[in-house]
């Protein structure tokens, strides 16, 4: 074996990581496309996972061990080979990859991608980190954070901001001191869990695959295999889809009994999850529905996601904020899944943590405002909106819908969402704070961190 050689696995597990830095890759989508290139074998292609997920992940912790063994600010150090070491740092720290092996195959990818001199600097950046315990790096990292906030931010590997405002969100419903439990579960590999569109699919065909979700009445967990692959068999009748995403579909459409010829509408469908499920529980109830995205490739992936159910949707392609323009007090259900930041699906994304900047949450709050004031206006009289978000943040939940209900006043109102969520759910929900909104959480309800406001227009 050559002495530069480098694992696929971990080859590939670099070349991820170093896309996210350098092109904004998703890890998520790119991950899949490298494995099948590389044609990794299951074993490898799991090692490759744990590897890019988990050190994209402990980015922010790893980045303190670093600048402690270097002996200088991680952003004096080239970004390749900052990329290395923390792989590196990650299967030192993390993983039972033996130290050798770690260190030997981190040098030659340095040797690889990075200049001569960046292999001596690597070997000793990583052998200082090799020689202590995962217990003393911890210590010094702890004895350096600035504040309570920086030391959870660093023991949990997440921005201040993000700690803080994960911290307020839980605030909201008395429950600050499950703060640490949300930031552990952020570090948790998601399971894969599927939607079985109902009416479409046999309801002992979860049982078959999996176990069926506890809440969700839609959906299971796969027990095994691709789930891509038993996408195509079922013909996307079974699809990918988190639990907390079927429930907030699910709770606008069952928040009452469906009329025949109700008119729905899915306002921000791409990439199409809820949209499917909408139109599965449409072609049931006898409703009709639309679904709108701004964006011409994700209203392509509406179009497909929506291909397995046989109800004929129109996908529209405008700009959510003008719906009413020409469709004002239109449409019985209104889904309303604003895009937001993300930061309910931490576990999901691993990456996300680091790319989102507080800015963000104020740019689309703005965008979220607007598209909930043209969704009301877009409502029929007696209609009813979910807005939606997976995001926690109270700039993007409770905040957006605070200022339409003084906007609106009292020709809007809203319902008793946490009854409306317990009646359709499988088990009882741990639901805390004010009714009229649901909170689901990763680390309460293994969901992501979806919220769900169901408003009515006033008849
Ligand atoms: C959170 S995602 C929706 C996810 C989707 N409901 C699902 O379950 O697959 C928000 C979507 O809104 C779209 N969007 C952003 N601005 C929009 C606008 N002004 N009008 C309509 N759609 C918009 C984004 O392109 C994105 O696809």
């Amino acid at each position: 074996m050559s002495v530069d050689f480098v694992q696929p696995a971990r080859r590939v597990a670099y070349e991820v990581i170093a896309a996210v830095r350098e092109t904004d890759a998703y890890a998520n989508l790119l991950l899949p496309t490298k494995i099948k290139r590389a044609a990794l074998n299951t074993a490898d292609a799991a090692l490759a996972t744990e590897l890019t997920y988990g050190t994209l992940r402990m980015q922010g912790y790893y980045d303190r061990v670093i600048a402690l063994a270097a002996g200088r600010s991680v952003d004096a150090i080239d970004p390749a080979i900052l990329d290395v070491l923390r792989l590196g740092s990650h299967q030192l720290l993390s993983t039972r990859v033996a130290t050798h092996a770690a260190v030997n195959e981190s040098v030659s990818l340095a040797k690889q991608v990075g200049s001569r001199s960046a292999t001596g600097f690597t070997n000793g950046v990583l052998r200082t980190i090799s020689r202590s315990s995962v217990d003393e790096w911890r210590e010094r990292v702890l004895e350096a954070t600035t504040s309570d906030d920086d030391t959870l931010a660093a023991l949990y590997s997440h921005p201040v901001w993000v700690v803080r405002a994960l911290r307020q969100s839980l605030l909201a419903e008395n429950r600050a001191d499950e703060l640490t439990a949300l930031l552990a579960a952020d570090n948790q590999a998601a399971r894969v869990n599927m939607v079985a569109l109902p009416g479409l699919t046999d309801p002992s065909l979860a049982a078959s695959l999996g176990e069926a979700d506890p809440f969700s009445p839609t959906g299971f967990v796969l027990a095994g295999g691709d789930p891509f692959t038993l996408m195509k068999q079922h013909e996307g009748r079974i699809r990918v889809q988190d639990e907390g995403s079927q429930i907030a579909a699910l709770a606008l459409t069952r928040a009452r009994p469906v009329r025949a010829d109700e008119r729905w509408l899915d306002l921000c469908a791409g990439p199409g999850g809820k949209a499917a499920l909408l139109a599965a529980e449409a072609l049931a109830g006898g409703a009709y529905l639309v679904a709108n995205e701004v964006v011409p490739t994700r209203a392509e992936l509406v179009r497909n996601a929506l291909a397995p159910v046989p109800l004929d949707v129109p996908v529209w392609e405008i700009d959510g904020t003008r719906i009413a323009d020409r469709h004002a007090d239109t449409f019985d259900r209104i889904l309303l899944d604003a895009p937001c930041t993300g930061l309910g699906a931490l576990r999901r994304r691993p990456e996300a943590r680091w790319r989102k900047q507080p800015k963000d949450v104020a740019e689309l709050s703005g965008l979220q405002s607007n598209l909930l004031d043209a969704a009301l206006k877009a409502l029929a009289p007696g209609g009813i909106l979910a807005y939606v978000t997976c995001s926690p943040h109270i700039a993007e939940t409770r905040g957006i819908v605070a200022t339409a209900l003084k906007a609106w006043g009292d020709r809007v109102r809203q319902l008793d969402t946490a009854a409306v969520v317990q009646s359709l759910a499988v088990t009882e929900l741990d639901l805390a704070g004010d009714p009229t909104s649901v909170q689901l959480w990763p680390h309460r309800h293994n969901t992501d961190a979806m919220f769900i406001t169901l408003i009515e227009r006033n008849a």
